[in-house]
């Protein structure tokens, strides 16, 4: 079994709890209220910014030329593509931009930030794989259900998509390698890490759904 699909064994129940929460059966059933979703992508903007930033980190401690590359490719599609699909929801709703983040973008940013900096590049790479493969799944299997009408269609072409299914088997590829030269104590960094990022997705749309503030 590779290394990934056993990634992906251990988050089943992660991934079955996100594929059942509110925010992401509304959004497929297309009556997510509008606020919600307007919440999201404002939360999304400022976790991107720093998806892009762990995504350049990778890069820079990148120990070939070609992983290099392909980190600093990864960083570019999620501004331009991902910031592209954003600024489309951003003019179409009238979004004004927000610049406080949420307890769980606050938690998944500062996370993916640390550990890209901080732990091994292979750690780091298990650390970012959620934030494509799991929108890759949710976006391919929301695309199954969706009707043409949906409000949220250019989200959920954007992510079930021919591009962005391409980048994630390429990240795929690249932690499988990884995960060949690691040690089992690394390996076992690399699932810890995975398993934090993927519950950090749950918490990441929780927190749009609930309009959870900081309490305190
Ligand atoms: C929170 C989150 N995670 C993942 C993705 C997809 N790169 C995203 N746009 N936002």
């Amino acid at each position: 079994m590779k290394f990934t699909e056993q990634l992906w064994q251990d988050i089943q129940p992660i991934y079955d709890s996100i594929l059942k929460h509110g925010f992401v059966a509304e959004l497929s059933a297309g009556n997510l209220p509008n606020a919600t979703f307007q919440c999201y992508i404002q939360q999304d903007a400022l976790y991107l910014a720093d998806f892009a930033r762990a995504l350049n980190q990778l890069a820079a401690r990148s120990a070939t030329p070609d992983d290099m590359l392909q980190f600093t490719q990864f960083a570019q599609n999620a501004i331009l593509v991902e910031r592209v699909l954003h600024e489309t929801y951003f003019a179409l709703y009238a979004i004004q931009p927000e610049t406080v983040k949420m307890p769980a973008c606050f938690a998944y940013t500062n996370y993916l930030l640390a550990t890209t900096a901080l732990q091994s590049v292979a750690v780091g790479a298990a650390a970012v794989l959620p934030c494509f493969w799991i929108y890759r799944q949710v976006g391919k299997h929301i695309y199954q259900q969706a009707s043409q009408e949906n409000p949220y269609r250019a989200w959920i072409d954007t992510y079930a998509g021919d591009a962005f299914d391409q980048s994630v088997t390429q990240m795929l590829a690249i932690t499988d390698q990884f995960a060949e030269l690691a040690s089992p104590s690394e390996r076992e960094k690399m699932r810890d890490a995975f398993r934090l990022s993927s519950r950090l997705e749950w918490y990441f749309w929780n927190d749009a759904y609930e309009q959870n503030r900081w309490l305190v």
